[in-house]
Order: structure tokens, then C-alpha cells, then sequence
């Protein structure tokens, strides 16, 4: 299994560029099986939940391929409705083709996604919505099978906001006959995404980004292309580096507006942020300082942050409370930190964070995507060096993180395997 070692204490300059939003190209990959036509996206990341994903659709029927950034897809006959365990096991996004599969095909056969390190994920309100819409459901030998001739427009509320949820949902309202209304639907920016991709293929979407989604039924989807919108929670992962070491670090081609909860927060550490129209950049010249953080769902500080920020806090001056309100499991590299020397207790969903003059290096592992990020970044501010293990986490959502970190000076290798690397 491959490892990130890396040597702490260099300041991060330099400019990146975001990549595209993993968890908005997911779902608009998986909308490209509610109808005919080639879709042509880009701004598509390189991550592994993205050849998951591809992998999938293919395996499904639909002919995707994908050269760099770009991604072509085309879906007009279906091979299988079937989304097996083996694939949906690594990628809970994999619920995704739920929604597109009984709205377009008639039925879907998915496996109920895996346990998953950050706490319990249940599917209730995409089962409960699809139920609604007239289909079907019902949970047989760990998948879940939804059949309905065609699906019939409905009023939908979500007693939780759920962002796959509504936009599972969101896709199936766009082939059902009538009108849907989803209440307390999500409001993050790549559900709104998502919406405009529908809506240039022929989709009625209105007050997507509310939460109140309205979508009046179509008989069919049409070809398009779109760009993804860039990554908010890769943009904010290396802000708060550039912060934590110290440095000066620019992200180009990015949205400062769906990042504001952060730039509020870095702001409140006594950090200098910068907003262009594309671009946010940070500099901070001190420790940073101790601030309070709670999660929730957008526009509240995102819970895809909250590791790198606990990473932030362990080194800043003060004693910070960080509240985690949407996933009851996602203190998992607080456990790590405190080998780093960080001062952290947890009691009950918040963390009490007072933080050290330095974290030291040490073997750290990672037990899920933003919990790899955190570990990440506290190697980089630490003295002497760090070794995550277990980075198959961070190869999900990061695109080319290592030479990002790079080049802004961050000295981060990879390491395959058995094979050791020395760090001078
Ligand atoms: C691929 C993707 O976009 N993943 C994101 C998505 O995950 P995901 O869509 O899985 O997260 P949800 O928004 O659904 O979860 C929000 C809360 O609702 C609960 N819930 C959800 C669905 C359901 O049927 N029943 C239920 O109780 C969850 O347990 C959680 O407490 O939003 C999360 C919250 O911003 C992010 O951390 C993930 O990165
Ligand atoms: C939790 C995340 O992803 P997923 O929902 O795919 O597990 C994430 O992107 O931080």
C-alpha cells in the first residue's frame, strides 16, 4: 500500500490551480444515464472515485471515456441495472445511478453502500423519495431494488438535508410524469451544478441551491456539455496549508463565493485572505489563532473541512472548540494528531482543540478522505517527518496532490509499496 512521507516545517508559496469538483462530477456522471446523446464535460478531476464511477456506467451499458480533464458519455441502451457490491463497496457515491436508473430504465438493482469510517450513512430519504415517486422498493440480500414503470411527479420533504439524497432525487423528478417538489432539499453548490448540466440537456429545474427544488417532468434528456465547477473542498485544503506553514499560497481558477464559511474562519485565525473574482489567496506570517468551529450543511462551514481545520487549530494559539454535526464518526484523525503532539480532546461530537507551539513528525494513518488531508497538512507544518499510510483515501478525491503540494515548496514523496524512500 502506498504512503506519503513527508518532511515538515517548509513555508507553501506559490499558485495552483483547483480542479474540478469530485462530488459534482460525480452525480452529473451518473445523470448521463437519464438520456440519449453525447454529453461532453470538462473540468473533470483525475481521482480514483471518478474511474470508479466511469467504471461503473460502462459496466452498466453506457460508453464513457475520459482523456485528461475531459470526459465523453453517451448512454443509449442499458447492459445491466445492476450497481454490484464489489464497486459500490469503494464509492458510496455509487447510490448515485439509483435515481437515473428506474427514472430512465424502469429498475435498479444497487448494493446498500458499505460501512464507512465516519460514522453510520443510512439511504432512508432516497428510498422513502423514490417510494414517493411511485416506485417500488424494497431491500433484499444487501441490495436495494427499485422498479417502477414510469414514476409519477410528487411533494417530497427530507427531514434531513442530504446531498446525494436530493440529488438522487432530483435526477429520477426529471423523467417522472408531473411535478415534484423536494422540501429542505440541499443547498451545496455542486446540487445547483448538477442542476444546470440537467437543465442544458432539457431537464424544468427551478430553485436548485434552495431548499425547495421544483422539476416538472420531461419525456426525454438530450445530449450536452458542461464544465464542472471547481473543487470548493480541494481549494480550501490547500489554503488552510498555505496558512498552517506559514506561507503564501494562491488558488487559481476556483470559487471564493461557495468558500466563504472557510475564508470567515481563516479570517477569525488572524490569517490574510485575498478574494479575486477566480482566485483566493492566503499569507500569514504567525501562528495562527484559536477559533470555534460547528459544521453543517452549506452555507455553514462544510464537515468535508473540519480535519483540516482540527490540523489548523492543533498548532494555533488558544483553546478552539470544533462542534461535528453531520457525521457522528468523523473524529478519526484526532487520534493521529495526538501522536503528532497535538492537545485534543473529544467529548462527545466536539473536539476540544488547545493548541501546541509544533506538531512532530510521526508514522500517522489515514482513515478516510478529509482525515487523510488533515494528516496531510499537519506533516507539512511539523518538525522532522511524517509517513501517512493508507493514502488509497486521498487518491479518491485529490487530483495530483503531491505535485500540488510541490509546487509550492511542500517536500511530499510518494512511496510504493515495500519501497523506502529517504528524505534528506
Ligand atoms: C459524494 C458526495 O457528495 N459526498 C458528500 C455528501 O455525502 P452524502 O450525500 O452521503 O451526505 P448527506 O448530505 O446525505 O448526509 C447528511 C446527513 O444526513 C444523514 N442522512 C442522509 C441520507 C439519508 O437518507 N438519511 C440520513 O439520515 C447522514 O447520515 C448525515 O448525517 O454530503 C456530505 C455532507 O456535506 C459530504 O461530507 C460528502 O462529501
Ligand atoms: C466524505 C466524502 O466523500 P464520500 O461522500 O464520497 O464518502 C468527501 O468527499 O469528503
Amino acid at each position: 500500500m502506498d504512503r506519503l512521507v513527508i518532511s515538515g516545517g517548509t513555508r507553501l508559496r506559490g499558485t495552483i490551480k483547483a480542479s474540478g469538483a469530485k462530488n459534482a462530477a460525480l452525480p452529473i456522471l451518473a445523470s448521463t444515464i437519464l438520456g440519449a446523446g453525447e454529453c461532453e464535460l470538462s473540468n473533470v478531476p483525475r481521482v480514483v472515485d471518478v474511474v470508479t464511477m466511469i467504471k461503473l456506467l460502462n459496466l452498466l451499458g453506457c460508453s464513457i471515456s475520459q482523456e485528461g480533464d475531459r470526459v465523453v458519455a453517451k448512454c443509449d441502451q442499458l447492459r445491466s441495472s445492476e450497481a454490484p457490491y464489489d464497486l459500490v463497496r469503494t464509492m458510496r457515491a455509487s447510490i448515485l445511478v439509483l435515481g437515473p436508473l428506474v427514472a430512465r430504465w424502469g429498475e435498479a438493482t444497487v448494493s446498500l453502500p458499505g460501512g464507512c469510517a465516519i460514522g453510520s450513512r443510512p439511504v432512508n430519504f432516497h428510498l422513502a423519495g423514490l417510494a414517493k415517486l411511485g416506485a417500488e422498493v424494497s431491500i433484499e440480500h444487501g441490495y436495494i431494488r427499485a422498479r417502477a414503470s414510469r414514476l409519477k411527479g410528487a411533494r417530497i420533504y427530507c427531514d434531513v438535508s442530504t446531498v446525494t439524497g436530493t440529488e438522487n432525487l432530483m435526477m429520477a423528478a426529471c423523467l417522472a410524469d408531473g411535478v415534484t417538489v423536494i422540501e429542505n432539499a440541499a443547498k451545496e453548490p455542486e446540487v445547483g451544478d448538477l442542476a444546470s448540466f440537467l437543465v442544458k440537456r432539457g431537464a424544468r429545474i427551478e430553485g436548485a441551491g434552495t431548499d425547495v427544488v421544483t422539476i416538472e417532468g420531461v419525456g426525454q434528456l438530450h445530449g450536452a456539455d458542461h464544465e464542472v465547477i471547481p473543487d470548493r473542498i480541494e481549494t480550501g485544503t490547500y489554503l488552510v496549508a498555505g496558512a498552517m506553514t506559514r506561507g503564501d499560497v494562491c488558488v487559481e481558477s476556483c470559487r471564493p463565493d461557495h468558500l466563504e464559511s472557510l475564508t470567515l474562519k481563516l479570517r477569525a485565525c488572524g490569517v490574510t485572505v485575498e478574494e479575486g473574482k477566480e482566485t483566493l489567496r492566503v499569507r500569514c506570517d504567525q501562528r495562527p489563532v484559536a477559533t470555534d468551529i460547528k459544521t453543517g450543511a452549506y452555507p455553514a462551514f462544510p464537515t468535508d473541512m473540519q480535519a483540516q481545520m482540527v490540523a489548523l487549530l492543533a498548532i494555533s494559539r488558544g483553546t478552539s472548540v470544533v462542534t461535528e454535526t453531520i457525521f457522528e464518526g468523523r473524529f478519526m484523525h484526532i487520534q493521529e494528531l495526538q501522536r503528532m503532539g497535538a492537545d485534543i480532546k473529544i467529548e462527545g461530537h466536539h473536539a476540544v482543540v488547545t493548541g501546541c507551539e509544533r506538531l512532530t513528525g510521526a508514522p500517522v494513518m489515514a482513515s478516510d478522505l478529509r482525515a487523510s488531508a488533515g494528516l496531510v497538512l499537519a506533516g507539512l507544518a511539523a518538525d522532522g517527518v511524517t509517513e501517512v499510510s493508507r493514502i488509497y483515501h486521498l487518491d479518491r478525491g485529490y487530483e495530483r496532490l503531491e505535485e500540488k503540494l510541490g509546487a509550492l515548496g511542500g517536500i511530499i514523496q510518494r512511496q510504493k509499496g515495500s519501497q523506502s524512500v529517504k528524505i534528506a
